[in-house]
């Protein structure tokens, strides 16, 4: 059965081992160290530098402390010579001091870090995005990855820098404290494993708590998360009103938020349980230690001094090794995140079209369909489109007509290079298109939509996206655009002229109706300006008055293209040079208007069909 979008992580096994923890570690780290190698390698070098250099400071202020202490002790019940001490107790301020400044250079870079390696992650993650061949985005299972990464993975990816930064901060912090009692005396290392050994039983019982816990946090959290949107979204917002689904959006909510809730709290007491052993464990592991420590003394294996410094280096490794376990549990549910992040990017990259090839004929005279056939993807035995061929000379126009669902807008795709063929091939003079550079196809063609893109831009920006790298200095070509697809009546309306940002989400926006939008995308079609014009229902959402006027000024684009024509109105075809009427992926008819209707056939029937609907005159043979 397929994975629900929230699921995730429901193979994490009930008991982890200490491997199987460390190895959710690594999926958290492993993407971050990738990414902050191309963020700012010299900087991430600069933390781990700095992080060593600060946990050799550790170990010289506990070695200093000896020091001073020794010292101290040594004039002991009097002080008879405090210049004695003065030296090494100066030497430990400066080492102090010089601590401070590594541990706050660290936090500044970290701080440096974290929104760089979101923002380097980001653009890796949006340049597959827009690179990866459109049928990805017919791919369910394509989809629903890219949203994980973008939702979650991005996110968790900064925190995970933080994390380990401040992780491996208290890894060093660690190390250097057990270099300082293995220097004072080499009994005093294993004191120390077995002052922290039960702390870190209690963390890593903690974290295998929280790990089991994990999928079941996720899931519910993101089936929380849709409803959420659902119920904030501006474009969900008019349906659910008009099916007043309020109440079912709230329950479905409240259903997976309450669940999430109770489960947060089970997780949470456990939690507590789990620290309260944590800490009475660790006092135990103190009184065991300071019983060691008066043995050892006893013996005369060591000095005051030196028991002392071991008591502070055990309790500064004991801090340090706690702010390591935090990390690690924070490490620990990002990883799962960050590995929908690295996943995406790897199996994306190789859905990548490499933009190796021949460059697309300038102006291309024939293309030609041969046998072509597609299926999308996930829909395994289900041809879209079956056996086609056909053939579109330089400056011909062609409609496709057909009932909905009949392969239409897939030809017309497959016609602009948009998708590949499953089976047979298209060829742009000759050449097959597989091997042109998909860059130089996609410049040869303009596509009008049916329901076209809406910039959240100004009105002149959702013009000039059409070929925003257009010289157009004086705007000349953006202006004739305007008037030849009549755009120019609605930026004539708009507060700001062409300035007038085109969306109600941003104060001081302005939102078009459909056939505005529509008239805004034929301009847009107008300043593209290529050689192959794909017309996908272009006049769907308007009134008649604006059909005709998006017509008028379709038939200007046309002038001296190929055109591609979709449409249900029958009555616009009749001027193509062809018609190619389709039923379930075939071609089952083809002609001028006039042969289709002599054939009395499947078009024939529906033109009299909307003739009859519309009351108009059946002029047609
Ligand atoms: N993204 C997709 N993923 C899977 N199947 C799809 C996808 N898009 C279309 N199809 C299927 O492919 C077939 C052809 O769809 P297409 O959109 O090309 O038809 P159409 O003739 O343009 O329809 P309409 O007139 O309704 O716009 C349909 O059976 C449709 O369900």
């Amino acid at each position: 059965m397929e994975r629900p979008y929230w699921h995730l992580g429901g193979d994490a096994p009930t008991h982890p081992g200490v491997l199987a923890l460390v190895r959710r570690v690594g999926l958290a780290v492993r993407p971050v160290v990738s990414v902050l190698r191309r963020a700012s390698p010299r900087v991430a070098a600069a933390v781990v530098v700095l992080q060593l250099l600060a946990g050799a400071a550790t170990t010289s202020t506990l070695l200093l402390g000896t020091e001073v202490l020794g010292r101290l002790l040594a004039q002991a019940p009097g002080f008879s010579q405090p210049r004695v001490v003065l030296g090494p107790l100066l030497l430990l301020g400066l080492m102090l001091l010089v601590k401070l400044g590594l541990d706050s250079a660290t936090a500044m870079m970290g701080a440096y870090l974290a929104p760089r390696v979101h923002r380097v992650a980001e653009e890796a993650l949006f340049r597959v995005s827009l690179d990866v061949e459109l049928a990805c985005f017919d791919d369910p299972a394509f989809y629903d990855r890219l949203h994980r990464a973008r939702d979650r993975g991005l996110m968790h990816l900064e925190g995970a820098t933080t994390a380990l930064v401040e992780a491996l901060s208290a890894l060093f912090s660690v190390g250097g404290a057990a270099l300082a009692l293995l220097w004072l005396h080499p009994l005093l290392l294993p004191l120390l494993v077995v002052a922290l050994l039960p702390e870190g039983w209690a963390a890593l019982h903690a974290a295998r708590l929280q790990y089991v816990g994990m999928a079941t946090t996720i899931s519910l959290t993101r089936q929380a998360q849709m409803m959420a949107e659902l119920a904030t979204q501006r474009e969900s917002a008019p349906e659910i009103r008009a099916n007043q689904a309020q109440d079912y959006i709230l329950a479905e909510y409240r259903q997976s938020a309450v669940a999430l809730q109770d489960h947060l709290v089970h997780l949470g007491l456990l939690g507590a349980k789990a620290a309260l052993w944590g800490r009475l464990m660790s006092g135990l592991g103190l009184v065991a230690t300071f019983v060691a420590l008066g043995m050892m003394l006893h013996a005369q294996w060591l000095g005051l001094a030196v028991a002392g410094t071991a008591v502070m280096a055990i309790r500064s490794a004991s801090t340090a090794l706690t702010q390591l376990m935090v990390m690690m549990h924070g490490l620990f549910e990002k990883g799962l995140y960050i590995s929908d992040y690295r996943e995406f990017i790897e199996e994306s990259s190789s859905r990548v079209r490499p933009p190796s090839g021949v460059e697309a004929p300038e102006q291309p005279g024939r293309i030609e369909l041969q046998g072509v056939s597609f299926q999308y993807p996930g829909q395994e035995g289900r041809l879209a489109l079956r056996d086609i061929s056909l053939t579109l000379e330089a400056g011909q126009s062609i409609a496709l007509v057909g009932e909905n669902g009949s392969g239409k807008s897939t030809l017309a795709r497959l016609i602009g290079g948009l998708y590949h063929p499953s089976a047979g091939r298209i060829a742009w003079d000759g050449v097959d298109v597989r091997e042109l550079t998909p860059d130089s196809v996609a410049d040869r063609v303009v596509m009008v939509l049916q329901d076209p893109i809406r910039w959240p831009r100004s009105a002149r920006d959702n013009v000039r996206l059409g070929r925003h790298r257009r010289v157009d200095p004086d705007a000349r070509a953006l202006r004739e655009a305007a008037e030849q697809s009549r755009a120019h009546e609605v930026i004539d309306t708009l507060p700001r002229g062409w300035e007038t940002l085109l969306s109600r989400q941003f104060l001081g926006g302005q939102d078009l109706s459909g056939g505005q939008w529509q008239r805004l995308a034929v301009a847009r079609g107008l300043y593209r300006d290529a050689p192959l014009v794909i017309l996908d229902e272009p006049t769907a959402p308007l009134d008649a008055k604006a059909e005709h006027a998006v017509y008028e000024s379709l038939r200007k684009l046309a002038r001296g293209r190929t055109v591609v024509l979709i449409t249900h109105r029958l009555a616009s075809v009749r001027n193509a040079d062809r018609i190619y009427f389709l039923e379930r992926g075939a071609l089952v008819e083809q002609g001028r208007h006039e042969e289709l209707m002599r054939e009395n056939g499947r078009y024939a029937e529906l033109y009299r069909l909307q003739t009859k609907l519309h009351g108009l005159d059946d002029d047609s043979e």
